[in-house]
Protein backbone atom coordinates (compact mmCIF):
# COMPACT_ATOMS: atom_id res chain seq x y z
CA UNK A 1 0.00 0.00 0.00
CA UNK A 2 2.75 2.62 1.38
CA UNK A 3 4.81 2.06 -2.19
CA UNK A 4 1.70 3.35 -4.25
CA UNK A 5 1.65 6.47 -2.62
CA UNK A 6 3.81 9.05 -4.28
CA UNK A 7 2.56 12.95 -2.72
CA UNK A 8 5.25 11.88 0.12
CA UNK A 9 8.04 12.56 -1.87
CA UNK A 10 6.88 15.60 -3.72
CA UNK A 11 5.56 18.13 -0.78
CA UNK A 12 9.01 19.68 -0.11
CA UNK A 13 10.85 21.59 -3.74
CA UNK A 14 14.49 19.91 -2.47
CA UNK A 15 12.22 16.60 -2.36
CA UNK A 16 11.12 16.73 -5.86
CA UNK A 17 14.48 17.84 -7.19
CA UNK A 18 15.82 14.43 -5.88
CA UNK A 19 13.31 13.14 -8.15
CA UNK A 20 14.38 14.95 -11.33
CA UNK A 21 18.70 14.47 -11.49
CA UNK A 22 19.63 14.20 -14.61
CA UNK A 23 21.98 11.07 -15.58
CA UNK A 24 25.26 11.81 -15.04
CA UNK A 25 26.86 9.17 -16.15
CA UNK A 26 25.42 8.98 -19.45
CA UNK A 27 27.33 9.64 -23.04
CA UNK A 28 24.74 9.83 -25.58
CA UNK A 29 26.11 9.86 -29.34
CA UNK A 30 23.85 12.47 -31.60
CA UNK A 31 23.30 10.59 -34.82
CA UNK A 32 23.14 13.26 -36.93
CA UNK A 33 26.75 14.48 -35.76
CA UNK A 34 29.07 11.25 -35.87
CA UNK A 35 31.49 11.79 -33.28
CA UNK A 36 29.85 14.51 -31.36
CA UNK A 37 28.19 13.28 -27.91
CA UNK A 38 26.55 15.00 -25.20
CA UNK A 39 28.34 14.25 -21.82
CA UNK A 40 27.00 13.66 -18.46
CA UNK A 41 28.80 15.33 -15.39
CA UNK A 42 30.56 12.36 -14.76
CA UNK A 43 31.95 11.86 -17.72
CA UNK A 44 32.93 15.22 -18.82
CA UNK A 45 36.52 15.74 -17.24
CA UNK A 46 37.86 12.71 -18.35
CA UNK A 47 36.54 13.52 -21.88
CA UNK A 48 38.37 16.84 -22.00
CA UNK A 49 41.38 15.61 -20.16
CA UNK A 50 43.36 14.60 -23.38
CA UNK A 51 42.06 16.96 -25.06
CA UNK A 52 43.85 19.79 -22.99
CA UNK A 53 47.06 17.34 -23.05
CA UNK A 54 47.16 17.97 -26.86
CA UNK A 55 46.53 21.83 -26.56
CA UNK A 56 43.11 22.36 -26.23
CA UNK A 57 42.73 26.15 -24.48
CA UNK A 58 39.13 27.28 -24.17
CA UNK A 59 35.63 25.51 -24.52
CA UNK A 60 32.44 26.57 -25.00
CA UNK A 61 29.83 24.85 -22.88
CA UNK A 62 25.78 23.75 -23.83
CA UNK A 63 23.34 22.70 -20.94
CA UNK A 64 20.81 19.86 -21.71
CA UNK A 65 17.78 18.73 -19.98
CA UNK A 66 16.00 15.83 -19.69
CA UNK A 67 14.73 15.10 -16.32
CA UNK A 68 14.99 18.71 -14.94
CA UNK A 69 11.72 20.09 -16.20
CA UNK A 70 10.67 22.84 -18.63
CA UNK A 71 8.93 25.65 -18.52
CA UNK A 72 7.98 29.01 -19.55
CA UNK A 73 10.52 31.39 -18.50
CA UNK A 74 13.21 28.59 -18.23
CA UNK A 75 13.72 27.95 -14.53
CA UNK A 76 15.97 25.24 -14.96
CA UNK A 77 18.64 27.29 -17.01
CA UNK A 78 19.72 28.92 -13.56
CA UNK A 79 18.87 26.86 -10.83
CA UNK A 80 21.37 24.85 -8.76
CA UNK A 81 20.89 21.75 -9.89
CA UNK A 82 21.73 22.94 -13.72
CA UNK A 83 24.26 21.31 -15.38
CA UNK A 84 26.35 23.97 -16.27
CA UNK A 85 26.45 25.34 -13.10
CA UNK A 86 26.73 22.03 -11.77
CA UNK A 87 29.68 21.54 -14.06
CA UNK A 88 31.68 24.64 -13.54
CA UNK A 89 33.51 24.37 -10.30
CA UNK A 90 34.16 20.71 -11.21
CA UNK A 91 35.84 22.31 -14.95
CA UNK A 92 37.76 25.17 -13.12
CA UNK A 93 39.49 22.81 -10.19
CA UNK A 94 40.72 20.48 -12.55
CA UNK A 95 41.63 22.95 -15.26
CA UNK A 96 42.76 25.66 -14.08
CA UNK A 97 44.61 27.48 -17.54
CA UNK A 98 40.82 26.20 -19.38
CA UNK A 99 39.42 29.56 -20.66
CA UNK A 100 35.36 28.28 -20.26
CA UNK A 101 32.66 29.90 -22.19
CA UNK A 102 28.60 29.32 -21.76
CA UNK A 103 26.13 29.51 -24.41
CA UNK A 104 23.89 31.31 -22.85
CA UNK A 105 19.97 31.30 -23.74
CA UNK A 106 16.49 30.08 -22.57
CA UNK A 107 15.77 27.46 -25.45
CA UNK A 108 17.03 24.42 -24.24
CA UNK A 109 14.97 24.82 -20.86
CA UNK A 110 11.89 26.19 -22.09
CA UNK A 111 8.56 24.12 -22.93
CA UNK A 112 7.86 26.16 -25.57
CA UNK A 113 11.60 25.82 -27.42
CA UNK A 114 12.00 29.14 -27.87
CA UNK A 115 15.14 32.08 -26.82
CA UNK A 116 12.96 34.13 -25.15
CA UNK A 117 9.84 34.93 -23.02
CA UNK A 118 6.61 34.66 -25.00
CA UNK A 119 3.49 37.17 -24.52
CA UNK A 120 -0.02 35.12 -23.81
CA UNK A 121 -0.32 35.53 -27.99
CA UNK A 122 2.91 33.62 -28.53
CA UNK A 123 5.27 36.06 -29.93
CA UNK A 124 8.51 37.10 -27.70
CA UNK A 125 8.17 39.82 -24.96
CA UNK A 126 12.02 41.64 -25.41
CA UNK A 127 11.68 42.74 -21.74
CA UNK A 128 11.26 39.87 -19.52
CA UNK A 129 13.54 37.66 -21.99
CA UNK A 130 16.75 40.25 -21.37
CA UNK A 131 15.76 40.45 -17.77
CA UNK A 132 16.06 36.70 -17.75
CA UNK A 133 18.82 36.14 -19.64
CA UNK A 134 20.71 38.56 -17.67
CA UNK A 135 20.00 36.33 -14.54
CA UNK A 136 20.83 33.36 -16.32
CA UNK A 137 24.46 34.99 -17.43
CA UNK A 138 24.91 36.23 -13.56
CA UNK A 139 24.28 32.44 -12.61
CA UNK A 140 27.22 31.57 -15.04
CA UNK A 141 29.88 33.45 -14.44
CA UNK A 142 29.54 33.54 -10.25
CA UNK A 143 29.69 29.72 -10.74
CA UNK A 144 32.94 30.69 -13.03
CA UNK A 145 32.34 31.15 -16.34
CA UNK A 146 35.07 33.07 -18.31
CA UNK A 147 32.83 33.96 -21.00
CA UNK A 148 29.06 34.36 -21.48
CA UNK A 149 27.78 34.01 -24.93
CA UNK A 150 24.25 34.86 -25.41
CA UNK A 151 22.74 33.30 -28.33
CA UNK A 152 19.47 34.34 -28.29
CA UNK A 153 19.61 37.41 -30.53
CA UNK A 154 16.84 39.42 -28.15
CA UNK A 155 17.36 42.84 -28.08
CA UNK A 156 19.67 44.85 -25.44
CA UNK A 157 20.51 41.87 -23.93
CA UNK A 158 24.12 42.68 -24.01
CA UNK A 159 23.21 46.31 -22.50
CA UNK A 160 21.39 43.65 -19.57
CA UNK A 161 23.96 41.10 -18.99
CA UNK A 162 26.48 44.09 -18.83
CA UNK A 163 25.01 45.92 -16.60
CA UNK A 164 24.23 43.03 -14.15
CA UNK A 165 28.26 41.89 -14.16
CA UNK A 166 28.48 45.52 -13.37
CA UNK A 167 26.06 45.60 -10.44
CA UNK A 168 28.11 42.15 -9.00
CA UNK A 169 31.32 42.97 -9.19
CA UNK A 170 31.90 40.65 -11.91
CA UNK A 171 32.62 42.88 -14.82
CA UNK A 172 36.23 42.03 -14.97
CA UNK A 173 35.97 38.48 -14.56
CA UNK A 174 33.73 37.71 -16.67
CA UNK A 175 33.55 38.74 -20.72
CA UNK A 176 30.75 38.82 -22.87
CA UNK A 177 30.84 37.38 -26.78
CA UNK A 178 27.66 37.97 -28.48
CA UNK A 179 26.42 36.24 -30.92
CA UNK A 180 25.56 39.10 -32.48
CA UNK A 181 25.15 38.24 -36.57
CA UNK A 182 23.26 35.37 -35.80
CA UNK A 183 21.39 34.09 -39.33
CA UNK A 184 17.60 31.57 -39.17
CA UNK A 185 19.80 28.90 -40.79
CA UNK A 186 18.58 25.82 -41.88
CA UNK A 187 22.02 24.60 -41.00
CA UNK A 188 21.15 24.12 -37.10
CA UNK A 189 19.29 21.26 -37.67
CA UNK A 190 22.12 18.70 -36.17
CA UNK A 191 21.89 21.33 -32.46
CA UNK A 192 18.39 21.32 -31.96
CA UNK A 193 18.55 16.99 -32.06
CA UNK A 194 21.91 17.26 -29.93
CA UNK A 195 19.96 19.89 -27.63
CA UNK A 196 16.35 19.29 -27.51
CA UNK A 197 15.90 22.96 -28.28
CA UNK A 198 13.70 22.80 -31.48
CA UNK A 199 10.88 25.24 -30.89
CA UNK A 200 7.52 23.08 -30.09
CA UNK A 201 5.64 25.67 -32.51
CA UNK A 202 7.06 28.22 -35.34
CA UNK A 203 10.33 29.61 -36.44
CA UNK A 204 12.92 31.88 -35.01
CA UNK A 205 12.59 34.42 -37.95
CA UNK A 206 11.45 37.38 -35.60
CA UNK A 207 14.89 37.27 -33.82
CA UNK A 208 17.43 35.54 -35.62
CA UNK A 209 18.38 37.15 -39.17
CA UNK A 210 17.48 36.87 -42.64
CA UNK A 211 20.39 34.98 -44.58
CA UNK A 212 19.83 37.61 -47.40
CA UNK A 213 20.28 40.87 -45.87
CA UNK A 214 23.79 42.94 -44.79
CA UNK A 215 22.08 45.57 -44.00
CA UNK A 216 20.34 44.51 -40.27
CA UNK A 217 23.54 41.96 -40.01
CA UNK A 218 25.43 45.47 -39.73
CA UNK A 219 23.34 47.08 -37.68
CA UNK A 220 22.67 43.88 -35.28
CA UNK A 221 26.48 44.04 -35.22
CA UNK A 222 26.23 47.86 -34.01
CA UNK A 223 23.55 47.30 -31.45
CA UNK A 224 25.82 44.97 -29.76
CA UNK A 225 28.96 47.31 -29.89
CA UNK A 226 27.31 49.94 -28.84
CA UNK A 227 26.13 47.84 -25.87
CA UNK A 228 29.04 46.88 -24.45
CA UNK A 229 29.71 43.56 -26.50
CA UNK A 230 33.93 42.37 -26.03
CA UNK A 231 33.48 39.94 -28.56
CA UNK A 232 31.62 39.75 -31.86
CA UNK A 233 30.44 36.32 -33.61
CA UNK A 234 29.05 35.30 -37.22
CA UNK A 235 27.05 32.09 -37.25
CA UNK A 236 26.41 30.26 -39.45
CA UNK A 237 29.97 30.43 -40.57
CA UNK A 238 30.66 29.15 -44.76
CA UNK A 239 27.51 30.64 -46.24
CA UNK A 240 28.31 34.03 -44.51
CA UNK A 241 31.90 35.25 -45.12
CA UNK A 242 31.05 38.56 -47.12
CA UNK A 243 29.09 39.15 -43.10
CA UNK A 244 32.62 38.08 -41.28
CA UNK A 245 34.37 40.77 -43.67
CA UNK A 246 32.27 43.45 -43.24
CA UNK A 247 31.90 42.78 -39.32
CA UNK A 248 35.61 42.64 -39.49
CA UNK A 249 36.49 45.41 -41.45
CA UNK A 250 33.48 48.05 -39.18
CA UNK A 251 35.02 46.57 -35.93
CA UNK A 252 38.67 45.52 -36.89
CA UNK A 253 39.19 46.44 -32.36
CA UNK A 254 36.96 43.42 -31.42
CA UNK A 255 38.17 40.22 -31.89
CA UNK A 256 35.77 37.85 -34.51
CA UNK A 257 34.32 34.58 -33.78
CA UNK A 258 32.59 32.24 -36.57
CA UNK A 259 30.47 29.38 -34.97
CA UNK A 260 30.97 26.71 -37.99
CA UNK A 261 27.77 25.13 -36.84
CA UNK A 262 26.23 21.57 -36.58
CA UNK A 263 25.33 21.49 -40.40
CA UNK A 264 28.50 22.33 -41.72
CA UNK A 265 29.84 19.69 -39.35
CA UNK A 266 27.76 17.29 -40.72
CA UNK A 267 27.87 18.03 -44.55
CA UNK A 268 31.89 18.10 -44.90
CA UNK A 269 31.64 15.06 -42.44
CA UNK A 270 29.40 12.74 -43.96
CA UNK A 271 30.54 14.19 -47.74
CA UNK A 272 33.84 12.57 -46.69
CA UNK A 273 32.58 9.54 -45.12
CA UNK A 274 30.73 8.55 -48.87
CA UNK A 275 34.23 9.58 -50.66
CA UNK A 276 33.62 12.50 -52.14
CA UNK A 277 36.32 14.24 -51.21
CA UNK A 278 39.05 13.82 -48.02
CA UNK A 279 38.11 15.75 -44.70
CA UNK A 280 41.42 16.68 -44.25
CA UNK A 281 42.17 18.88 -47.33
CA UNK A 282 38.49 20.30 -47.62
CA UNK A 283 37.96 21.16 -44.13
CA UNK A 284 41.83 23.05 -43.68
CA UNK A 285 40.09 24.49 -46.85
CA UNK A 286 37.18 26.19 -45.02
CA UNK A 287 38.94 26.63 -41.93
CA UNK A 288 41.58 28.88 -44.06
CA UNK A 289 38.89 30.44 -45.75
CA UNK A 290 37.15 31.61 -42.33
CA UNK A 291 40.71 33.03 -41.30
CA UNK A 292 40.71 35.08 -45.04
CA UNK A 293 37.58 36.28 -44.77
CA UNK A 294 38.36 37.74 -40.86
CA UNK A 295 37.78 35.41 -38.38
CA UNK A 296 40.22 35.84 -35.31
CA UNK A 297 38.84 32.47 -33.91
CA UNK A 298 36.74 29.65 -35.08
CA UNK A 299 34.36 27.30 -32.72
CA UNK A 300 34.20 23.96 -34.38
CA UNK A 301 32.67 20.46 -33.52
CA UNK A 302 35.95 19.36 -35.45
CA UNK A 303 38.59 20.68 -32.12
CA UNK A 304 39.51 16.91 -31.30
CA UNK A 305 40.31 16.12 -35.05
CA UNK A 306 42.28 19.18 -35.50
CA UNK A 307 44.21 19.08 -32.23
CA UNK A 308 45.34 15.39 -33.24
CA UNK A 309 46.01 17.05 -36.79
CA UNK A 310 47.97 20.03 -35.28
CA UNK A 311 50.62 17.49 -33.61
CA UNK A 312 51.65 15.54 -36.48
N1 LIG B 1 20.18 29.45 -28.88
C1 LIG B 1 20.01 28.81 -30.09
C2 LIG B 1 21.22 28.11 -30.58
N2 LIG B 1 22.31 27.80 -29.85
C3 LIG B 1 23.18 27.11 -30.68
C4 LIG B 1 22.60 26.98 -31.92
C5 LIG B 1 23.11 26.27 -33.13
C6 LIG B 1 24.42 25.64 -33.02
C7 LIG B 1 24.71 24.64 -34.08
O1 LIG B 1 23.91 24.40 -35.02
O2 LIG B 1 25.78 24.03 -34.00
C8 LIG B 1 21.39 27.65 -31.87
C9 LIG B 1 20.57 27.88 -33.07
C10 LIG B 1 19.14 27.55 -33.03
O3 LIG B 1 18.76 26.46 -32.57
O4 LIG B 1 18.36 28.38 -33.48
ZN1 LIG C 1 18.14 29.74 -28.00
ZN1 LIG D 1 22.05 28.74 -27.83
Amino acid sequence: MASTKLHSSLFHPTLRKLQCQEDDEAVQNIPSMPGVARYGLNKLLAHLEPLVEKGLQSILLFGVVEKLPKDATGTTADCATNPVIRALPQLKAAFPQLLIACDVCLCPYTDHGHCGVLTSDGIIDNEPSIKRIAEIALAYARAGANIVAPSDMMDNRIAAIKQTLRDNSLENRCSVLSYSVKFASGFYGPFRDAAKSAPAFGDRKCYQLPPGSKGIAKRAAKRDVEEGADMLMVKPGMAYLDIVKQVKDDYPELPLFIYQVSGEYSMLLNAASIGAFDLKTVLWEVLVGMRRAGADCIITYFTPVLLDWLKE
